[in-house]
């Protein structure tokens, strides 16, 4: 089931100038910065508590030239890269959306930044929206 907003992505070329911009924006401080070496990215993240829970701006910079990051910045700039929403089981809504006839990028849930998995669907089958499903991974011993 999908519950919340997790998190918008922002693709950025430079993840030091964009902290200090959003970072003046937010009137807050980026709460983490994380690097995510699968995906060829670094990430910064700001979050907003709000009555039910808390949605995140996350900023992503490429750290290889290989990196969806990267390619996405050369063909379009800075911007909203992806939506990501959170799922209270990854691997059941998989299965459902790729039932239905969503794309997915990845077969199996893959590690993401702040401690989720994650899966992409193709924004082919998004209405040209690329979208992240994330769950909590279960914290060691869990
Ligand atoms: C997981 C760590 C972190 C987290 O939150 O935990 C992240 O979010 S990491 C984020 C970076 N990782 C990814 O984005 C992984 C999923 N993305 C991909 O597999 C690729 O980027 C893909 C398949 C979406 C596009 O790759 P491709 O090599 O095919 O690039 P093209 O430029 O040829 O694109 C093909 C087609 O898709 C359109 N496109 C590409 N990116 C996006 C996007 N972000 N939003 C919407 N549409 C997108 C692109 O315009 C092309 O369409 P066309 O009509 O042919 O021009
Ligand atoms: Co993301």
């Amino acid at each position: 089931m999908f519950t919340n907003v997790e998190h918008i992505g922002i693709a950025v070329r430079d993840l030091t100038a964009s902290n200090a911009l959003f970072a003046s924006l937010f009137n807050t401080q980026p709460y983490k910065s994380e690097e995510v070496t699968s995906e060829g990215v670094m990430t910064s993240f700001f979050r907003f508590n709000n009555g039910s829970g808390q949605t995140k701006i996350e900023l992503l910079v490429p750290t290889r030239p290989d990196s969806p990051i990267a390619t996405y910045l050369e063909k379009r700039g800075e911007g909203i890269h992806h939506l990501a929403f959170e799922v209270t089981d990854i691997v059941t809504e998989m299965a459902r959306l790729k039932a239905e006839g969503f794309v997915l990028l990845n077969e199996t849930p893959k590690p993401g930044a702040d401690n989720k998995l994650v899966c992409f669907l193709h924004p082919k089958t998004t209405n040209g929206v690329l979208i992240e499903l994330c769950q909590e991974r279960p914290l060691e011993g869990q």
